[in-house]
């Protein structure tokens, strides 16, 4: 599912990083990043549990320190007042008021965001049509699942019609036929509105939902191309399968880098390391169709 991407040549890519660098704890957790996302495409971010995908989340919406390198968001610096409206945001826990109803929750935010009051209960209404929330629009928040919440949060930053929605893993913890519908939504909000979104999930079956991947690990990105290229690049068929050879890869590149005191040359034993280093990433001890978790 190839977007045609809508950018003018003259329009400066959603988000731009070059030597893009965050310290959290006294730690490196991203380094030196470079990497463009085009206008107008769902772009999923990918990657093992740890490896930085809220980290450089939060970087983008400006909402994290000890940020080096340079970082360009809708042609502005990442974090600058000017893009508050401009950017949607939404974390992994959802942030809703749990003494409000959905629709009261959706109300409160729109006047936050300075949505004149003429114009705040269709909005309202767009964002609950959206995100599919009608049938709950008088509920308590308290009294909602919590995808249902996930989907007021998500609602919350449809508001205003942001032109970069940052989504961090939107999908988790609902059921097949609502998340279909939501990367649904995600694409429409994309092809109609010329919205551009990055996702991230840790979930390898949500990556052919994208129409480009950035593929993470330990803080850098791995490698970034549509579903198509990552699987053609790797000569393998699912994404997943692409991650672990490239992570098998990046393991191979490391080990000969050093020396190898365990090397008796036996396939075996270089086979375990990939192995071990790919079954490491994706956190996985069996089938799982997931990275982690
Ligand atoms: N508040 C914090 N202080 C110090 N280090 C942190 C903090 N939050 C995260 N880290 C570290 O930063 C690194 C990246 O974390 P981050 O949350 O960005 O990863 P992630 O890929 O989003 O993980 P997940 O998929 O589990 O949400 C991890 O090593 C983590 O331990």
């Amino acid at each position: 599912m190839i977007n045609n991407h809508r950018e003018g040549s003259s329009s400066p890519p959603a988000v731009h990083a070059r030597d893009l660098g965050v310290v959290r704890g006294g730690k490196p957790v991203l380094k030196k990043l470079e990497f463009s996302v085009p206008r107008g495409t769902v772009t999923g971010l990918l990657g093992p549990s740890g490896c930085g995908k809220t980290t450089l989340m939060r970087a983008v919406v400006g909402a994290q320190a000890r940020v080096t390198g340079r970082l360009e968001v809708l042609g502005e610096r990442a974090g600058s007042a000017a893009l508050r409206h401009r950017l949607g945001y939404v974390t992994q826990a959802p942030s809703v008021y749990l003494d409000l109803t959905t629709r009261q929750n959706l109300d409160y935010y729109a006047a936050v965001l300075g949505v004149p009051r003429a114009e705040r209960a269709d909005q309202v209404d767009a964002a609950l049509t959206d995100v599919d929330l009608h049938s709950h629009a008088d509920a308590l928040a308290a009294n909602l699942s919590g995808g249902q919440r996930s989907r007021v949060s998500l609602a919350v930053a449809l508001l205003g019609a942001p032109e970069l929605l940052v989504l961090d893993e939107p999908t988790v913890g609902l059921d097949p036929v609502l998340r279909r519908s939501l990367w649904d939504l995600f694409h429409r909000l994309a092809a109609e509105r010329g919205a551009t979104l990055l996702i991230s999930s840790h979930v390898m079956d949500e990556a052919d939902r994208c129409d480009r991947l950035m593929l993470m690990r330990e803080g850098g990105i791995l490698a970034e191309g549509t579903p198509g290229e990552l699987r053609a690049r790797t000569g393998t068929d699912s994404v997943e399968d692409a991650f672990l050879r490239l992570v098998g890869d990046a393991a191979d590149d490391e080990g000969n880098d050093g020396d190898n005191d365990e090397g008796n040359g036996e396939g075996n034993g270089g086979n375990g390391a990939r192995r071990r280093a790919a079954d490491q990433a994706a956190g996985r001890d069996g089938s799982t169709a997931e990275v982690s978790r």
